[in-house]
């Protein structure tokens, strides 16, 4: 094409861009939602990228795809009813199916496309679909959520892309409305939730609409993922009003679940040291984001 195209001008980190060298093209097709690029990167192997933006590399996707799923579970006892609001690439479900007393889990991944690449490129990660535990729905979340029944389950996690396109909905109120209806009392969400270095108004706009919603405690927790935009990436942790949840202190230890280490492929990044840690912040943080 005649002009580069703008890689300074995106809505999410204006004014700057990330650069991963490629060795390989190995997929590129727009689905009915966005263009799905695989890549083999030099350093980083496979790379997953949705309308231009890493959606995760096989180097460093064990920090995500642990935090966002560890940190809700290990903050109740037993999870059993767990729901993934996009994941399709599986990891996620991965991590989840790690906890044995989960007995039913149900995704709701809106792009097949993300599915096919993941099970094609990402044997890894799409190992999470094999789990008999797993429930596959293939359509919008915000039409799912609306349907679930009340109080129906334990923990849910949104592992969603960022709120422009696909998933602009997923950060609104409507949305937290059924995510609450749908967990039952001391349930707890754990939510994608940006950068401390450059989404600070975005967080504090989840924050706000969450303690409006969750009557139970709110809070932010973070992890390096070395090719997200910052180096870094946050997770919003949700209780619904009822039984307390203590999300800094891990109740239900990782390190004493039965077979949560030899599963498929043992935990890269998270243990219950990094669980604490993950919910330290910066100064700024708490000067800018009120958790109070
Ligand atoms: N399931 C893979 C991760 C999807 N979530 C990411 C959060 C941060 C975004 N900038 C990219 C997607």
């Amino acid at each position: 094409k005649s002009v580069k195209p703008d890689y300074f001008n995106n809505p999410m980190w204006p004014g700057e861009a990330h650069s991963i060298k490629v060795e390989e093209i190995l997929y590129r097709e727009k689905s009915d939602y966005q263009e799905v690029l695989v890549f083999e990167s030099s350093t980083y192997g496979k790379v997953l990228v949705l309308d231009g933006i890493v959606q995760l590399t096989e180097k460093d996707e064990c920090a995500y795809q642990e935090m966002i799923v560890h940190l809700p579970l290990c903050s109740i006892q037993s999870p059993k009813t767990v729901l993934v609001v996009g994941g399709g690439d599986g990891g996620v479900l991965r991590e989840v199916s790690r906890h044995s007393s989960v007995e039913h889990i149900d995704i709701c991944e809106i792009d097949q496309m993300v599915i096919d690449v993941s099970r094609k490129f990402f044997p890894d990660l799409a190992v999470g679909f094999e789990d008999s535990r797993v429930h596959l729905h293939v359509g919008d979340a915000i039409e799912f959520l609306k349907c679930a029944p009340e109080g129906r389950y334990d923990a849910i996690i949104v592992d969603s892309s960022d709120p422009v396109g696909p998933a602009q909905e997923l950060v609104e109120k409507p949305f937290f409305d059924t995510i609450a209806k749908a967990l039952r009392p001391g349930g707890v969400l754990c939510n994608m939730a940006e950068s401390m270095w450059l989404h600070t108004h975005l967080i504090q706009d989840m924050i706000s609409i969450c303690r409006e919603t969750f009557k139970g405690s709110v809070h932010y927790a973070w992890a390096s993922v070395p090719t997200y935009p910052s180096g870094v990436i946050g997770f919003l942790l949700c209780a619904t009003k009822g039984p307390p949840v203590d999300f800094v202190n891990p109740i239900n230890p990782i390190e004493k679940l039965e077979g949560a280490n030899e599963h498929k492929r043992e935990l890269r990044f998270y243990n219950s040291e990094m669980h604490s840690a993950a919910f330290a912040l910066p100064g700024f943080v708490k000067r800018e984001v009120s958790l109070l």
